[in-house]
Order: structure tokens, then sequence, then C-alpha cells
């Protein structure tokens, strides 16, 4: 197995910096011109080759090219021999039922460019963009592209406009200030194939002075995500992608989960220069979001993680204040949340708010309290440890103009299926208690009465056997196992029945015989019925499925 035009290529030789440039933006933006004007290396899947790409006039996923430069004065280190510093871009498809793409490619890059075209301003896309951005990446510069459309006498005025709306827009983003550069990168469009691109100097400066140290981490367990898989005659399987976490050597034995396979690392490539290492590249942030629709509770999200997508069912598990932790949502949004306040993380007792406690930053944003969720996906999916994950609601019309990114957080703890593996069981502790109250119905001996109206009659009564009960007249019960067919059950009582019930229950057996129905019918039922209590904790994931009492 060979891994060729590793693109954010963490592989890189030792004497140069590879950085992450994502190219988002709305659809016929022109981000694939972009990539194009401003790389001079293509890898395998790069400026829309694939043959369906071409045939529909979009990209359809992901495609990465480089460029280098001398490594600028700022990145320079006594202790380093850094000479290089090669910018590769991830050019993100820009229709909206691609959005799948756009996250997992979004999700390796240190640095957005948001091209707008200048003509059009923010489209649905733009912003839904640049919610992905503020997730997953530090800084960005806003391309303001097709200025050769604008007419010679009006350019700059509106590219002056247009730069202070966006700057505006921007005002309250993790972005604001940020860099706006005016170019064309095909003027005259299709057209005019040999047109040379405009403003393309000025963005590569603009380039390298944003251009900063990315976090790389190689420890951990090695994780890559793949974006192409292919074959090559005489060289076997080759998979294009990003390592998320860990590192890799060429000899290195790995393993591709979802397949239940290993396979050995032949040989390694960036942008096809074989190199022998790959490390980690994913830069982890927590932004802002503006989802708008409800986030409740056992709600059915599509869940990314790297360039996999999933639906998961999302459960809600209380508040943690954590300053270092904190998401940053308008109010309306976060009045949207529904907490459920009941469950308990590893055997803590979550506090029972039921709105996120409010702070305000400097700038007055309403700053939520960080929220527990517990995912369960629908099918496998490899996780590296504490990655991102972004939730949203993917089945949403792609014509309604609103953004469909919900949530994002880090991942905390796998729990592994133990159907899957052995080796993993689940560490994490999340249940709810439950209280469920039904009445005795009569009984049996001094030790043993019948209940009925706690349980379902489809109810498996086997799942409480054991489980300890209260009665309302004071006595602990336990329960022996089911009766009949009808949901009854019955309850053991180590100490015996007190005199008030026993005296209860005798009324009650007077009033039911008199009917001459051995089997009290609900409208018999005296009004001093003795309640039977029940308190349990239920998992909300369980594989044993137990009932666990408190
Ligand atoms: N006039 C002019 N046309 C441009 C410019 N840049 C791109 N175009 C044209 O705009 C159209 C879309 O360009 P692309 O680069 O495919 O746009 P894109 O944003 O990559 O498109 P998707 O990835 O499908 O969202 C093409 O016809 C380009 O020739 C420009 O600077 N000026």
């Amino acid at each position: 197995m060979t891994s060729e035009g590793i693109p954010s290529s963490k592989m890189a030789a030792v004497n140069m910096l590879n950085f992450n440039v994502g190219i988002l933006g709305h659809v016929d933006s022109g981000k694939t011109a972009l990539a194009k004007a401003v790389s001079t290396v293509a890898s395998t899947a790069s400026f829309d080759k694939n043959p369906q790409s071409q045939e529909r006039g979009i990209t359809l996923d992901l495609g990465f090219s480089s460029f280098c430069v001398d490594i600028p004065e700022h990145l320079k280190r006594d202790d380093d021999k850094l000479e290089t510093l090669q910018f590769t871009f991830v050019d993100c498809p820009g229709h909206a039922s691609l959005i799948k793409t756009v996250i997992g490619g979004a999700q390796v890059i240190d640095l957005m460019l948001l091209v707008i075209d200048v003509t059009k301003g923010m489209q649905t896309q733009t912003a839904e963009c640049l919610v992905i951005g503020q997730i997953t990446c530090e800084k960005m510069i806003v391309v303001l592209n097709k200025v050769d459309l604008l007419s010679d006498v009006n350019r700059q005025t509106t590219i002056e406009k247009m730069t202070k709306r966006m700057l505006k827009t921007l005002e309250s983003t993790r972005f604001a200030g940020c860099p706006v550069v005016a170019v064309a990168a095909k003027p005259g469009g299709p057209e005019a194939p040999d047109l040379e691109a405009i403003g393309i100097e000025q963005l590569v400066d603009t380039l390298k002075s944003c251009s900063f140290l990315p976090k790389r981490d190689t420890t951990g367990a090695f994780t890559y995500a793949v974006d192409h898989c292919f074959l090559i005659r005489g060289q076997g399987t080759v998979m294009t992608g990003t390592v998320l976490s860990g590192s890799v050597s060429v000899g290195d034995t790995i393993e591709i989960a979802a397949m239940k396979v290993t396979k050995k690392v032949k040989s390694m490539q960036v942008f096809r220069k074989p190199v022998s290492r790959a490390v980690q590249q994913l830069l982890l942030c927590k932004k802002v979001d503006y989802f708008r629709g409800v986030i409740s509770t056992k709600a059915k999200f599509h869940i990314t993680i790297g360039h996999e997508t999933v639906m998961a069912r999302v459960s809600f598990f209380g508040l943690h204040k954590d300053i270092n932790d904190v998401e940053k949502l308008s109010l309306d949004a976060a009045d949207r949340f529904d907490f459920s306040p009941e469950y308990v993380y590893q055997d803590e007792l979550i506090p029972t708010n039921t709105k996120p406690c409010m702070d305000a930053d400097a700038n007055g944003v309403c700053i939520p309290a960080c929220q527990f969720a517990l995912l369960q996906f629908e099918h496998q999916v490899t996780c590296p440890h504490s990655c991102l994950v972004i939730g949203s609601k993917l089945d949403t019309d792609i014509h309604a103009n609103v953004c469909r990114l919900a949530f994002h957080g880090k991942l905390l703890e796998p729990i592994v299926d133990p159907d899957y593996t052995q080796t993993l069981l689940p560490k994490v502790k999340v249940f709810k208690i439950k209280n469920k109250e039904g009445i005795v119905d009569r009984k049996v001996d001094e030790y043993t009465v019948v209940c009925r109206g706690l349980l379902k009659k489809e109810s498996k009564i086997e799942m409480f056997t054991g489980l300890k009960v209260k009665l309302s007249t004071g006595e602990d019960g336990v329960i022996e196992g089911s009766f009949g067919q009808s949901g009854k059950f019955k309850v053991r009582l180590p100490a015996g029945l007190s005199d008030t019930a026993s005296q209860l229950l005798a009324v009650r057996g007077k009033k039911t015989k008199g009917k001459g129905d051995s089997t009290p019918s609900q409208d018999s039922v005296p009004t001093e019925s003795i309640k039977v209590l029940l308190t349990f904790k239920r998992y909300v994931y369980d594989p044993k499925k137990e009932m666990i009492q408190t």
C-alpha cells in the first residue's frame, strides 16, 4: 500500500513547513480557478480533473494543489533549519449538496480563503462556509473574485464597498479585521483561456504574512482520513488523504478499520515527492454556530468526523462550565437547546439547570456553558482521539437559505460496541434516573404481594427482577418475577406486610369478592390503594441492557 500525493502533507522534508489553505465559497465563485491561478503543483484529484466534474461543470470532490515560497522571516527560528513554506490548497466544492465534502476538507486546514464573486456578494453557501471556517480554522482571508467583470469606472468603488460590507459582517466573528484581497482568477471567464490572473501576487503576499506555525501533534494512534483511493498497476492500492493523528512510517502495518484488514505501507509521497514519515495535521478549534433549527435531545443528526459523515442519535446530558471549553452562540440559538438535566456523567450528578448558565464575554456575546452529548452512530466510524465532531441537518432543503450546521465539539471518550471488539468496554457511565409507580393488586401471603400498573404488558419483567421497590405504606420489597401475561409482577417483602397494609388489602379483597370477580378491575380499586414505587438508573447507552438500581 502506498500513500501517494498525501496533500496535507505532513510528511514533507525536514526543511519544509507545510501549511494547509482551504478554498471555500459559494458555487461558481471561482474557487477552482483561484486554486489553478495560485498553484504550481497539482495532485491527482485537482482542478476538477474528475470526468463527472467536467461534465457537470462543478467541483465534486476535494482538489489538492500546492506552491512553495522561501520561509518568511516571522516563521524562522534560531534552532530550526526551515527553508521552504509549502502552501497546500484544498479546493472544496461549492454546491450546497456537497457540504459533507466541504466539512471533511475543512477539518485539515489551517487558514481559509473565503472566495466571493464580487458581482454577487455574500450568498447562502458563503455564509455556511464562514460557519465551517469558524469551527475548523484559525485565520481567514476574504478573496473578492471576478473583479474583471466590474466596469473600469466603478471597479475601485465597488471593491471598497464590498470590502467594507464584508468587514462589517465579520465584526462579530473570530475573523474580525481579516485581510480582504481583490482578484480576477480567470479574467474573461471560460471564453478567454489565455488572460493572466489579476491580484495573485498580492494574495500570495497576504498568505505569507498570515502564515503561522500550525500545531502538529505526532503522538497518539495513527489515524488517516482517506479522500481518494485507486489502483495503480504495478504499485497496488493508492490512498490519498490526511493524517488526523499520530504518525506513520514506510514499513509500518496499518489497519483499515472499516474493512477489518491490515496492510503494510510500501511507500509514501507528498505531491509526488517520496517521504518516509507522515505526522498529524489537524488543528482543533471551536467556534460560533448560527443554526436556527431546534437541537433537541434524542434527535438524529449527520455527524462528520474527518471525511466520514454518519447519522447518529444525539442525547444531550447536562451542563459543565469550563471556561477553556466554552462555545459561543447567539442567545437565540442557545435558547432553542432542549436540555435533559437528569443525566449523570461518570458518577457525577450534572447540575439540574434547565437552561444553560449564561455569561457574557467582553463583547457582550452570550456564552452558554459546555454541553455533554452522547452520540449513538448508525454504523461504525473511525474516530481519532479528541477529534473534531460536527453535527448538521443535511436533510434540510438546500434551497431553504438556512445554515445546516448545528453544533460542534471534541470527542471526549469513545465507547466501543462490545459486539465489534472485546478489548474496549464502555467506560463512560451515562444514565437517566427513572421513577415508576404502580399499585399493589393483592396479597398472596404475609411476605408476597402482586402488583400492577408499573410496567407495560410488553415489558420484559425479567429485566426488572431483583430491583428494590418501596410500598407507600413503608415496606421495602424486591421484584421477584412476572405474574401472568398482563404486566403484573410479584414483590417479595422480606419484613412482611405491615398491619396498615394488611388491613387496606383486606378491605379491598372484600369489595372485590362481593362483585364475584377474583381479579379486581380498575374501577373496583379503592381510593386507599397501596402504591408501589420503583427508582432505577437506565443507561442511555447500554450494550448489556442492564438495569442499575440507584
Ligand atoms: N470573468 C471571470 N470569470 C471567472 C473568474 N474566475 C472564475 N470564473 C469563471 O466562473 C466559473 C466558475 O469558476 P470555477 O472556478 O469553476 O468556480 P468554483 O467556485 O470552483 O465552482 P464550484 O467548485 O463548482 O463551486 C467558470 O466559468 C470560470 O471560468 C474570474 O476571475 N473572472
